[in-house]
């Protein structure tokens, strides 16, 4: 099977919800991001350090590119994978592409003690991150197959909903955007 592959915001739950997916479903688990840390040996914000935004995302794409040709993965995207162009034609090309939409106010909940994530140290991160999501939601629907609406719901419940989006996704019509949405919007 072509690879089932989460994208949306910082915090949105793609490592959780990605990792428990594939636990259940018997796939291999792949993060972008971790991926990208144990290959250089370095972390994201040394990365970001070293080479700059732009050399991450040459990295990023790079990577992409290769995971996506595998079969039987789950992958977790790094949440800024939709900027480039040629990463979201990709992402329409192969994969089953599922979009975590969590509401920006929920995501700074999340995020607002995280130091780990170099594009939120500055001195306005809760601006920062709705700045982000406006930029870059419509740029998440466009690259995806089906849209899962989360607020402040758990994993668990979270997941549930993936499970029955991509079930119904799968089950035949191939439709896009499969909008599974109620309880728990924020
Ligand atoms: N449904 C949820 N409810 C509450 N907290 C959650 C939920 N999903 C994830 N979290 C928590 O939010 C934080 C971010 O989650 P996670 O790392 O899975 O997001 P991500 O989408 O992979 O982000 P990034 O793009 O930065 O890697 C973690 O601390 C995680 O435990
Ligand atoms: O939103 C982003 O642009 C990023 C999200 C993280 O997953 C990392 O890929 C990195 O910190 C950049
Ligand atoms: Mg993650």
């Amino acid at each position: 099977m072509e690879p089932i592959v989460f994208i949306g915001m910082m915090g949105a739950g793609k490592t959780t919800v990605g990792r428990a997916y594939a636990a259940r479903h018997g796939l291999a688990f792949i993060d972008s991001d971790q991926e990208l840390e144990a290959r250089t040996g370095v972390s994201i914000p040394t990365i970001f350090a070293v080479e700059g935004e732009a050399g991450f995302r040459e990295r990023e794409t790079r990577l992409l590119a290769e995971l996506l040709g595998r079969e039987d993965i789950v992958l977790a995207t790094g949440g800024g994978v939709v900027l480039r162009p040629e990463n979201r034609a990709q992402l329409r090309r192969r994969g089953i592409v599922v979009y975590l939409h969590v509401p920006p106010e929920v995501l700074w909940e999340r995020l607002r003690h995280d130091r780990h994530r170099p594009l939120l140290q500055v001195p306005q991160p809760r601006q920062r991150i709705f700045e982000l999501y406006a930029q870059r939601d419509p740029l998440y629907r466009e690259a995806a197959d089906i849209v899962v609406d989360g607020g402040r719901m758990k994993p668990a419940a979270m997941l549930a909903r993936v499970e029955d989006a991509v079930r119904g996704y799968l089950s035949g019509r191939g439709e896009r955007a499969v909008i599974a949405q109620g309880e728990g919007d924020a």
